[in-house]
């Protein structure tokens, strides 16, 4: 939303564009905000010395039912206007609140010019969209969906001519148009600073509706300066607890340039650097101090995560069917046996352990297991092991006592283990789990007890589900991962197919666009872009699939209806042309794993090399982490 007022117009102008208007009919000579309100004035059949007789105006009951239908601005502006009329009483003024379509709602002013504006329907009931009085600060604001001043004879019909007004619009944090909040004058006694002052108490009204409409949901604040988080001029974004934005105040829209279409689809992951849970675990490791991160664009932010204190929070993901495994059985037959097997062990006590590439579904897995089990409606607790230091994994997972070390939280810490209590565990990427505490988790997962830091010994159940892309045997044998948790883990272990041995990978994608919010999104793709895909070697897997899908549908319109190569990013579309055009034919499903991994292999060290060697850019190419680049770096195979 833009933020600029109009550049006032000088008097002999308007006089000039008043006399043209008047001969010829057309607007000239105004500044280019006031030429394109005058014009729509015009347009709509308004005409400067015309009285407003059909000017829509709210009856008593109708004023009320619409203040009803808006009450939650209503009643969350009101201390706020009270606030800024308390500053500016006794100056001539009203503050006037309207809803998205110019009714004014609420009005608070000082009484002498309560009734000076009252006798030009400068009051509750009374409709100011530009269609109805013409150019005013309020109508005009909405159309221009920027804040605006409106002075003297500026207003397009004569009559209101003796009114200065400002106003800016209210935005919900989906970015969706709420009202406009206004304060007005007698021209003569306007002073700039009112500006300023409106649109500032427009951002309070806006933060408060902001806070009180996400209390449930994580909060990341931020800002380019470090000082700047936790002042009213920082970003907040409004996220879900797998990374989704859901909404944005102001500041937050304006610095990551993001769209109203974007609320509810983009991912924080688009936005920052690495992962969202890396993202948590370091910010619960610096205790709700800011955190410096790197944005997709290189650029710096500082963050803070704010986890609500009221749990559950709310699943934003479309929930899982009845059937959760179903939904994840999109044709493929390693999957599918997979999928069976993993049935007949739901319920039973026998840890699942899931091995796969980076991207594969691992986690994805792990939630429809819990989501299929009988522990459903019991919590469902993630561990990232490779994204805690050690000295924190240990609080992190096992809880601490009252006051067991200097820093330590007053009232203690549950840890994670005993928050699954009665639910499920899943420990990601297990292999990283530090050598001093693979021996401690192995008394818990033989003893089902937990012992916290400085505490007893406490009984927990849960069902455990843990992850990793590593070759666990081969760190058994060089003595990286202790072979008794490694049997203590493995009760049944899934591997799940890498994308680009599934045989499903249209039904995958079908089912990728069908849980697209956004109804308009095409569920269709042109047939030369699905040949790319199906030969594409995708070496991040369904993450990679899924971030492609993501960008292309945000590229549509609301008339496309299939998905086309022109819906790319450039980038993009060349990658995947490159790897699936003659004369170096990419490899098939048919080829075998050796030549596959050293196509993988080459499309990593491309992405490296048009990256100009920026790991960070090259990872986003491939959607794959910076961890995972590296480390797939280090295994290349030999030769490379
Ligand atoms: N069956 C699926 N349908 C739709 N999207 C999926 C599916 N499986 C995975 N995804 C998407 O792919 C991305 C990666 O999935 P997930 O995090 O489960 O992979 P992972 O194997 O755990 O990766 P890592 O090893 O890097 O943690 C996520 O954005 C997820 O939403």
């Amino acid at each position: 939303m833009r933020a600029h007022a109009s550049h006032p117009a000088a008097t002999a102008d308007l006089a000039t564009a008043r006399r043209n208007l008047a001969t010829s009919g057309a607007v000239t000579g105004l500044p280019p905000l006031l030429t394109r309100s005058w014009t729509r004035c015009v347009s709509a059949g308004l005409s400067p010395e015309r009285p407003c007789i059909d000017a829509r105006h709210l009856g008593g009951r109708e004023l009320h039912e619409a203040v009803e239908r808006q009450g939650d601005l209503t009643t969350r502006a009101r201390p706020i206007i009270d606030y800024l009329h308390a500053q500016i009483r006794d100056s001539g003024c009203i503050i006037l609140l309207s809803d998205q379509n110019g009714f004014l709602l609420d009005a608070v002013g000082d009484p002498g010019f309560s009734d000076r504006a009252a006798r030009v329907a400068l009051q509750p009931g009374a409709c100011w969209a530009e269609a109805d009085r013409g150019t005013n600060a309020v109508g005009t604001a909405l159309i221009e969906a920027a804040p605006v001043v409106i002075h003297g004879p500026e207003h397009f019909l004569d009559r209101n001519g003796f009114l200065a007004c400002a106003a800016a619009p209210l935005a919900a944090s989906d970015g969706s148009l709420l009202g406009v909040l206004d304060i007005s004058c007698d021209h003569r006694i306007y002073h700039p600073h009112t500006f300023g002052l409106v649109r500032a108490a427009a951002q309070m009204i806006e933060n408060r509706m902001f806070e009180i409409n996400h209390v449930r949901d994580i909060k990341l604040r931020f800002h380019t300066a470090l000082q700047a988080v936790g002042t009213v001029v920082e970003g907040v974004l409004a996220i879900s607890p797998d990374g989704l934005i859901l909404g944005a105040n102001r500041p937050a829209t304006d610095l990551l340039g993001l769209r109203r279409v974007d609320m509810g689809r983009a991912s924080i992951a688009d936005q920052i650097d690495g992962r969202f849970s890396d993202l948590l675990a370091r910010d619960r490791q610096r205790g709700g101090e800011p955190v410096e991160i790197c944005r997709r664009d290189g650029s710096r932010l500082y963050v803070r995560l704010e986890i609500p204190r009221i749990s559950p929070p709310r699943p934003t993901t479309p929930a899982w069917p009845a059937d959760a495994l179903a939904a994840l059985d999109t044709g493929d037959a390693a999957m599918s046996r997979a999928i069976g097997q993993i049935r007949r062990v739901l319920g039973k006590p026998i840890p699942i352990l899931l091995r796969g590439e980076t991207g594969a579904g691992k986690d994805v897995m792990a939630q429809a297991i819990h989501a299929a089990g009988p522990r459903r409606g019991e919590a469902f607790v993630a561990v990232n092991c490779a994204a805690l230091p050690e000295h924190l994994i240990e609080a992190e997972l096992f809880g601490y006592a009252p006051g067991a070390f200097t820093g330590a939280k007053r009232e203690g810490a549950l840890g994670r283990i005993r928050e699954a209590a009665g639910g499920t565990l899943f420990l990601d990427e297990i292999g990283d789990m530090p050598a001093s505490l693979q021996s401690r988790l192995l008394r818990v997962l033989e003893d089902r007890t937990v012992a916290p830091l400085g505490g007893r010994p406490v009984a927990v159940d849960f069902a455990l589900i843990s992850a990793t892309n590593r070759d666990l045997k081969a760190d058994i044998a060089q003595g990286r991962f202790r072979s008794d948790l490694y049997y203590r883990l493995n009760g049944l272990c899934i591997a799940l197919p890498p994308l680009r041995d599934r045989t499903d990978l249209v039904a995958l994608m079908t089912a990728i666009l069908a849980r697209d919010p956004v109804k308009t999104t095409p569920r269709r793709i042109a047939d030369p872009l699905l040949t790319a895909l199906q030969t594409y070697t995708w070496p991040g897997n369904i993450r990679e699939l899924a971030s492609l899908l993501r960008i292309a549908t945000s590229l549509c319109d609301e008339r496309d209806t299939e998905l086309d190569w022109h819906h790319l990013p450039d980038d993009i579309a060349a990658d995947l042309r490159r790897q699936t055009t003659p004369p170096s034919p990419p490899p098939t499903r048919t080829d075998n794993q050796q030549s596959l991994r050293t196509a993988a292999d080459q499309v990593i060290l491309h992405a490296i090399e048009q990256a100009a060697g920026n790991m960070s850019a090259a990872a986003r190419r491939l959607g794959i982490s910076r961890n995972t680049l590296y480390r797939r770096l280090a295994a290349l195979q030999p030769g490379d």
